[in-house]
């Protein structure tokens, strides 16, 4: 559906709770099917990326009661999946897909996962190589999707150096390494978000990580020890990134993002924002969970370098910083962003040619962006690309800019955010959030 945005200058405020986090929901949902009984999860988030897991798990055997806010998932455990679902759409979800690949291994029925167009364009022999080292058969259609995965008996554990800063990929590893016969140890090249390793952690899996990013995973002996610990699914800081970065660029804006994750490895962008002189305060809800309200006030920004090891902390959000940068005094530069041309679409391209295109003084790199700001954005015609976050970033952008944006299409926002547009409709109508 194409959607004229046009020019909207009211402050942002008030106090929002942004959708429940897509990757801590598809980690709740996919790793209930480890453990034999019931697993209750508070907050999932609803949208087609994590209902893609859902039917991942459902094919698996397991059942899921959805109630108001809340999950309630009963797994056989894997020894008890059902053999009889071969093929497994994972729909435009590159975590069901990679994170699937290294739960699929954990039993010995062949399965093919399969995906949308885009996410067929995906590379996953990320995951398919190290996964054959360890003994596991994978096979993939020229690198990308669709994949089989078939464990064909005993197999070993795998000491390896991933190539890139990638949380999917190490959580595959970590899920496969749980079924192994000897211990595993991954490396990192930065620290990437660490979900996986924090609630395998709290089922009671043996996973140690070191200072230097080695993550040690013992083998489980038996599923049944993992312990059926419920899910509380905080609010997402990339969806609440959007919300963040409208009241960072308008004048008089402050709103606080409520129950979000405060995980250092998910606010990188904040950090950001407050680097380049917004105000960010922070509240936490304990002193036990990475929980809490994060509030953003309008400052001018500035310029800033993100560097290769500041991007996994922001991986998602770093179209919306090379706006915020288009909007900043002097240069921006963002490097060792290359993972951003595997997502959706190519997020270095999109971005480029997109805020180009609203008159953006902005240079594509083979890893990055650089940004001269600051500089006024016009209206004109941009595409989404059928990626959720490029339309959301898009919508920030026709927010600021002097006459309307025509955004070709915005369906996509169902994959994160279903009800994005009704609250930007809400907000452009000159209300403020209370959640
Ligand atoms: O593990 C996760 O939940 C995710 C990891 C990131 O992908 P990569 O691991 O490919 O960087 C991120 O872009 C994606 O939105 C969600
Ligand atoms: C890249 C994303 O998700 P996935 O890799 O799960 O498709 C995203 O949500 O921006």
């Amino acid at each position: 559906m194409v959607m004229e945005l046009t020019p909207c200058r009211h402050p942002v405020e008030g106090t929002l709770r942004p959708p429940s986090d897509k990757s801590i929901t598809h980690r709740a949902i996919l790793f209930s099917a480890l453990a034999p009984g019931t697993v209750r999860v508070l907050h999932p988030l609803v949208a087609q990326d994590t209902l893609s897991s859902r039917r991942l798990v459902e094919s698996l055997g397991v059942k899921v009661e959805a109630g108001d806010d809340e999950w309630i998932l009963t797994s056989p455990g894997p020894s008890q999946w059902k053999s009889d679902t071969t093929v497994i759409d994972c729909g435009n979800s590159g975590t069901t897909m990679r994170l699937g690949m290294g739960l699929l291994a954990l039993s010995s029925s062949p399965r093919t996962l399969i995906g949308d167009a885009s996410l067929s364009k995906r590379p996953m022999e990320r995951v398919a190589r190290p996964l054959r080292q360890m003994g596991i058969d994978v096979e993939t259609s020229q690198v990308y999707a669709p994949v089989m995965v078939h464990n064909r008996g005993p197999y070993r554990g795998l000491s390896y150096s991933m190539p890139m800063a990638s949380a999917q990929v190490k959580s595959a590893l970590i899920l496969a390494a749980l079924g192994a016969t000897t211990l595993s140890e991954i490396v990192e090249p930065y620290p990437t978000r660490d979900h996986t390793e924090q609630m395998l952690k709290q089922m009671g899996a043996r996973i140690r990580m070191t200072a230097d990013h080695h993550i040690m995973v013992e083998p489980l002996q038996d599923w049944r020890t993992l312990d059926l610990v419920p899910f509380r699914v905080p609010g997402d800081p990339s969806s609440g990134a959007f919300w963040a970065a409208l009241a960072a660029l308008i004048p008089g804006s402050s709103l606080t993002l409520k129950e979000i994750s405060l995980s250092p490895r998910r606010i990188g962008f904040f950090r950001l924002l407050q680097q380049m002189g917004a105000r960010i305060d922070i509240e936490r809800e304990s002193d036990t969970e990475d929980i809490g309200h994060l509030t953003v006030t309008h400052q001018p920004l500035g310029g800033v370098t993100v560097t290769p090891e500041q991007v996994p902390d922001m991986i998602d959000e770093v179209p919306l910083v090379a706006l915020m940068a288009t909007q900043a005094f002097g240069d921006t530069v963002i490097s060792g962003a290359e993972e951003l041309r595997v997502k959706e679409t190519d997020r270095i391209q999109a971005t480029v040619t997109n805020l180009k295109q609203l008159g953006a003084h902005i240079e594509e790199r083979d890893d990055g962006m650089v940004i001269h700001g600051p500089t006024p954005l016009h209206g004109g015609s941009v595409r989404s690309f059928g990626d959720h976050r490029m339309a959301m970033m898009l919508a920030v952008a026709a927010a600021i800019a002097t006459s309307p944006v025509i955004l070709d299409d915005v369906s996509s926002v169902a994959i994160s955010y279903p009800t994005f547009f009704e609250q930007y409709q809400h907000w452009q109508q000159g209300y403020a959030f209370h959640d």
